[in-house]
């Protein structure tokens, strides 16, 4: 046991003399690092110009937050620690640079929710109505980056996050993976046995289906374009006494001033959606990374397998593989690759290789760090 553990007080004025204290210890801390982050913007500034400059590192980040987890002792749990060092580096980063994250909106959804989780709340979000504007809005440059939903574990691709990687040169610069709970919601003024209606994205009714089959056989579900539209709706409908519901989270519960009716509905307890930051940036290897190509395959027999052999032959391991139709000819596929490892690694640049003189294009999406939080 260290000094400072043995010699706390075991009176409450004493104990709160002694927190007082330590505050103001880490207070003056956080401001000294504070100082070096603006004092790294100034280098950083001076080495790389105006133009150039990249205050972001999602790299360093991610090392930062892998040695406050290696490092903690306790009593606070890892995850607990690594939080609240996420939002230091949010306060941080912001003193450099604030930056604009673009992510799926409305303003409630569980990708603002990743979004936040990811880049810590000193960020400005700005919520776009559909996956192709995130990509344009950092591709124009109005947003440094943009956060979208890739997998669901119970529902599986976003295709239209897979599809827009088509038409774009933005690198994947980070992951980020959010328990969902959905919740079924109403307006406080709404008495529940009057529901007759209930509103959510596609997915998340699909994620609560044997649920709603059980306890809402008779409600009619109705598909809008977000889960936070959902619960906007209901607020609305509220304030004329229409009985609806809608299912969504807690932030939208929140934002919209609904009540849960019922709390945690998904028929899957592990219920986990996937969600990828998109931005210009060639992220460094930060030690634990993972990469995800773009393949465009010859039609030829055994395409695929020569493609997977590949893998194999350089001991890399594959984490995911989907096929989406080229648009350019029919029966034409393109796949998603993702393997563990960074594209600079000798054995990914191999399997890179070996992938170019079989496929007609391979591009490297992106590589970057495996999500911590
Ligand atoms: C301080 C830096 O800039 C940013 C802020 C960081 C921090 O507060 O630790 C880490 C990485 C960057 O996103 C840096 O690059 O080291």
């Amino acid at each position: 046991m260290s000094d400072s553990i043995q010699t706390i007080p075991d009176t409450l004025p004493l104990l709160r003399d002694r927190i007082d204290a330590i505050d103001s210890q880490i207070q003056a801390l956080i401001n000294e690092r504070a100082r070096c982050a603006q004092k790294v913007a100034e280098v950083k500034l001076h080495e790389q110009g105006e133009e150039a400059v990249v205050f972001y590192r999602p790299e360093r980040e991610a090392q930062v937050l892998r040695r406050v987890m290696e490092r903690n002792e306790g009593p606070l749990g890892h995850e607990e620690m690594a939080k609240i060092f996420r939002q230091i580096m949010s306060s941080c980063l912001a003193l450099e640079r604030p930056m604009r994250i673009a992510f799926l909106g409305p303003e409630g959804t569980f990708t603002q929710q990743a979004a936040l989780k990811h880049f810590g709340a000193s960020i400005i979000s700005s919520p776009m109505a559909a996956i192709d504007e995130v990509f344009r809005e950092v591709e124009s440059g109005a947003a440094h980056y943009g956060v979208v939903p890739v997998e669901n574990s119970t529902e599986g691709v976003v295709n239209h996050t897979l599809d827009s990687f088509r038409d774009t040169h933005l690198k994947i610069c980070g992951e980020v993976e959010e328990r969902i709970h959905h919740h079924l919601l109403v307006s406080p003024n709404i008495d529940p046995a009057d529901v007759t209606h209930i509103y959510s994205h596609q997915q998340s009714l699909a994620q609560c289906r044997a649920w709603l089959d059980r306890y809402w056989p008779h409600a009619e579900r109705i598909a809008v374009s977000s889960n936070a539209e959902a619960a906007r709706l209901v607020s609305e409908a509220g304030m004329s006494a229409k009985a609806i519901a809608a299912i969504a989270g807690d932030i939208a519960c929140e934002l919209y001033g609904l009540v849960k009716v019922s709390a945690n509905i998904e028929d899957r307890p592990d219920n986990t959606t996937r969600f990828l930051v998109v931005g210009k940036q060639d992220v460094e290897p930060s030690g634990c990374d993972k990469t995800s190509l773009l393949i465009s395959a010859k039609n030829e027999p055994g395409a695929l397998y020569h493609l997977l052999a590949a893998f194999d032959r350089n001991g890399v391991d594959m984490t995911r593989l989907e096929t989406r139709p080229s648009l350019v000819s029919r029966w034409d596929y393109v796949f998603y690759i993702d393997f563990v490892g960074h594209h600079q690694d000798k054995a990914c640049q191999s399997v890179i290789e070996e992938l170019k003189a079989r496929a007609s294009e391979v591009r490297v999406l992106g590589s970057y760090p495996v999500a911590v939080l």
